[in-house]
């Protein structure tokens, strides 16, 4: 079976784009849970992900939603200390994750500094995690995309995009903090829905890389990733600028 063709959905703001996104979520998970599912969901960090979150808490009294039935993943994490402001678990946590009320047991965080000795730790104890209490599939898998085309902390040319195993550590990542860990493309491959979230012409031209019939996973690792259901890409007018 091939994979579905890519979907583009295209709104005229960053803001515009948040609450359709995080409308969609709400309605995604509400679905689920109404089919008698648990939705295992993985986040993404950065820029429009933060906006996309707190749109999220914003529309979670009318959704409908059983914060305590939805399992929350990451699909990287910035390898610092547990406070650190450059965690993407802590910046979901402030946007959304503590005001829905998850249960703490349903949010899997990457391990911090204070966690794991190196990235190689973390990573493998995530994969620990990941077999212990993930079914093997999420429901939804958001994911920003850098101007490099990097996704999680997958980045152009880096070891990682052909590593074996479902995390891997990074070091000298091109974006600061340079120690990270992420998931591998075998484990973004198990994701139903892929939803890649883009906002702004900084951005426009790994957009166009990432969808134009040729290229390469190496320059541009946002390729890599399809959806076994969907692949949408959600932009905004200045991220799709070049298509
Ligand atoms: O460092 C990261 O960057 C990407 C994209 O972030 P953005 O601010 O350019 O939107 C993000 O997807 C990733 O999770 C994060 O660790």
């Amino acid at each position: 079976m091939t994979d579905p063709a890519p979907l583009v959905e295209v709104h005229d703001s960053p803001e515009l784009l948040a609450t359709a996104v995080a409308g969609e979520l709400l309605n995604r998970i509400a679905d689920a849970q109404a089919a008698g599912h648990v939705p295992h969901i993985s986040l993404t960090g950065g820029t429009i992900a933060v906006a996309i979150h707190e749109e999220v808490a914003r529309h979670a009294p009318a959704s409908g939603v059983d914060w305590g039935a939805v399992h929350v993943w990451f699909g990287d994490e910035r390898f610092v200390a547990p406070d650190s402001p450059d965690r993407n678990a802590g910046q979901a946590r402030a946007a959304f994750i503590d005001a829905v009320g998850v249960p703490d047991a349903n949010v899997h965080e990457f391990p911090s500094t204070a966690d794991a000795a190196d990235v190689d730790e973390a990573a493998a104890r995530y994969a620990e995690e990941l077999r212990a209490h993930w079914p093997g599939r999420f429901d939804v898998m958001m994911l920003g995309v850098g101007p490099d085309g990097h996704v999680n902390s997958l980045f152009p040319g880096f070891p990682q995009l052909t590593a074996t195993g479902p995390t891997a550590g990074v070091t000298g990542s091109p974006k600061p903090p340079p120690e990270r860990v992420t998931l591998t493309f075998e484990t973004t491959s198990a994701a139903a829905s892929v939803w890649f979230l883009v906002s702004g012409d900084g951005k426009a031209d790994a957009v166009r890389r990432a969808l134009a019939d040729d290229g390469s996973v190496q320059e541009t690792p946002a390729r890599g990733v399809t959806g076994q259901a969907e692949t949408i890409w959600f932009l905004d007018t200045a991220a799709a600028s070049l298509l």
